[in-house]
């Protein structure tokens, strides 16, 4: 089954400027891609302009790898909301005799896949995923709640020539745990900070209502209640479309959902809230590269400023 997402020609055309910059370095595989050191120093830029705004808040850094345990993604739901974008790792586990079978298949061209078996990892599919069973195995939360400042590579299964839709991205994050007006006021704050951000960066960006590609019929409605309650917001950035802009920062409110699934409770049994702040950085990466050209040192002075002080 061919589950490529279909890009257009200003997408595509996009991804082979990048190429023919040295941005980025093909791999044979669409949505999988090689860096430059231009292109991760200006990641490394916008983080530290996220940092900037973030670390007045004292959000406790933890990093995960980008493999989380297949249980917990079992457990919080990803694979009958998105098991189109799930990955699971797959390892050989055979003796003498299947290795065989595997290099003759191999030498035939034939799959060799099916003798390969699921590992307990999973590929993570957004950084905060592993936080919450994490921060539920520490105890009750305290009455002011919890930050967490995280980052991660995430895989998503969409393959695509939009160099916007990658399928091994990193996502930082902000998650805050805590109560609803705790929550929704972190939202409302990184709402405000996020537009400010990419503004000063040159950037054009409007916020949007919207919802998770929630798969199939049962999907439709998971999404449309999403809406409905206002739980996603995207600011999105016009890279390869002024008419489908590309979401690049993402303020998600998760209610209990986490908090009710992990255990992750105060000390009177109430579970959590839970709300995030999602930035794409590849995506900002390209949209910098889009708006500004594809050498940072021409970039207008007052991005610069931004970025390098
Ligand atoms: N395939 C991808 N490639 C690069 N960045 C991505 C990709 N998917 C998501 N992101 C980034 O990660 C952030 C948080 O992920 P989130 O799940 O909110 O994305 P999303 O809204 O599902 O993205 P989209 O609607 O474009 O698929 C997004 O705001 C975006 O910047
Ligand atoms: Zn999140």
């Amino acid at each position: 089954m061919d589950a490529k997402v279909t890009a257009g020609p200003a997408a595509k055309a996009l991804l082979d400027d990048l190429f023919a910059n040295g941005l980025l370095f093909p791999s044979g595989v669409d949505g999988l891609y090689g860096r430059s050191g231009t292109f991760e120093e200006v990641i490394e830029r916008f983080e530290a302009a996220v940092s900037k705004l973030g670390d007045v808040d004292n959000a406790e850094r933890i990093h995960f790898p980008p493999g989380m345990a297949r249980a917990t993604l079992e457990k919080s739901g990803y694979l009958k909301s998105f098991p189109q974008l799930a990955g699971c790792v797959h390892s050989f586990m055979g003796g003498e005799a299947e290795h065989a079978q595997l290099l003759a298949k191999i030498t035939a061209g034939d799959d060799w896949s099916e003798l390969q078996d699921a590992t307990d990892v999973c590929l993570t599919p957004a950084a905060c995923y592993p936080l919450y069973p994490t921060v539920a195995a520490r105890g009750a939360l305290p009455e002011e709640g919890k930050l967490f400042d995280l980052k991660s590579y995430c895989f998503r299964h969409e393959p695509s020539q939009d160099p916007a839709r990658m399928q091994l991205f990193r996502m930082r994050e902000y998650v805050r745990i805590g109560t609803p007006e705790q929550v929704q006021s972190f939202r409302r704050s990184w709402l405000e900070r996020g537009q400010g951000l990419i503004n000063s960066l040159g950037l054009p960006c409007h916020v949007d209502l919207a919802n998770d590609p929630f798969f199939g019929r049962a999907g439709k409605m998971l999404a449309n209640n999403q809406r409905d309650s206002g739980l996603k917001f995207e600011l999105l950035i016009p890279i390869t479309s002024e008419e489908k802009p590309t979401a690049c920062l993402s303020f998600n409110y998760h209610q209990d959902h986490f908090g009710s699934l992990w255990k992750l409770q105060f000390a009177d049994g109430t579970p959590a809230h839970s709300g995030c702040v999602g930035f794409g950085l590849e995506r900002v990466a390209i949209a910098l590269f889009k708006h500004h050209g594809p050498d940072p040192k021409r970039w207008p002075a007052a991005v610069r400023k931004v970025l390098w002080g």
